[in-house]
């Protein structure tokens, strides 16, 4: 098994005003392939601590390593080509561009991402949205699609640089029961096929159907 994550010693600071601590000592890997849970009360760290391992966020102790690559210490330049080419997001509410079709908004980080030619691209894209059953949807301006619709779209967007990792944040939290069902056996679907995923989640059905949950309370992962 190869290590695909490692986050080292993490601690996140943040000011309100007074200086406290929202994560201490985070340490824990995730091997390719699997598919993780991060579950605990509101308020516990979980988006904090996601928004860490996504390299957004740079302010903070510790070490992150991701696909063999130490992240922390890189310039936004470096972490925004890393992001481009190795992460894949999936967040509570979708973030496509209503005017634009199905097809077009899976294109869009292949296109920024600048490895592919515009035909290659579009091929890619067609294959990752018959992948999620969306195909049929390929031309249909994302704000004419369903809420279930749109965050298949927004998974197969995700899936476009064959990302090394998928981070979920609260990906069916604004789905209703059968489309959280769906969501969910597409993740567990692509885990199946190697996919390695980590995901925020507060559906306690969502948690149980993956790998691994890691629990997180006032900060800590609960041993
Ligand atoms: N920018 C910020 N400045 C100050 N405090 C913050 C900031 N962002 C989050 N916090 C606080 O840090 C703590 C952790 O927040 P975080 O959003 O990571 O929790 P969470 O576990 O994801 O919660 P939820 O399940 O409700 O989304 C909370 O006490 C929150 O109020």
């Amino acid at each position: 098994m190869s290590t695909v994550l490692a986050a080292r010693h993490l601690n996140k600071y943040f000011y309100d005003p007074e200086r406290f601590r929202v994560l201490s000592d985070i340490t824990f890997e995730v091997q390719a392939g699997e598919f993780v849970a991060i579950v605990g009360k509101s308020g516990c760290g979980k988006s904090t601590l996601l928004y860490l391992l996504s390299t957004m966020d740079t302010d903070y102790e510790g070490q992150i390593e991701l696909a063999g690559t130490l992240l922390t210490g890189r310039s936004q330049d470096y972490l925004a080509h890393f992001r481009n080419e190795h992460l894949g997001f999936v967040f509570q509410f979708h973030f496509l561009l209503p005017e634009f079709s199905a097809l077009q908004n899976v294109m869009l980080p292949a296109l920024k991402l600048g490895k592919y030619s515009a035909d290659e691209i579009e091929a890619r894209a067609m294959a990752k949205l018959s992948m999620i059953g969306m195909a049929d949807y390929a031309l249909k301006p994302a704000s004419k699609l369903s809420g279930g619709q749109q965050q298949r779209v927004a998974i197969a967007r995700a899936l476009i640089n064959d990302p090394t990792l998928i981070m979920g944040d609260e990906p069916t939290g604004n789905l209703d029961k059968a489309n959280t069902d769906n969501v969910f056996s597409i993740f567990r679907e692509l885990a199946s096929g190697g996919q390695t995923i980590i995901a925020v989640t507060h559906d306690p059905d969502f948690a149980a159907g993956t790998d691994r949950v890691i629990e997180m309370s006032d900060g800590l992962i609960v041993p």
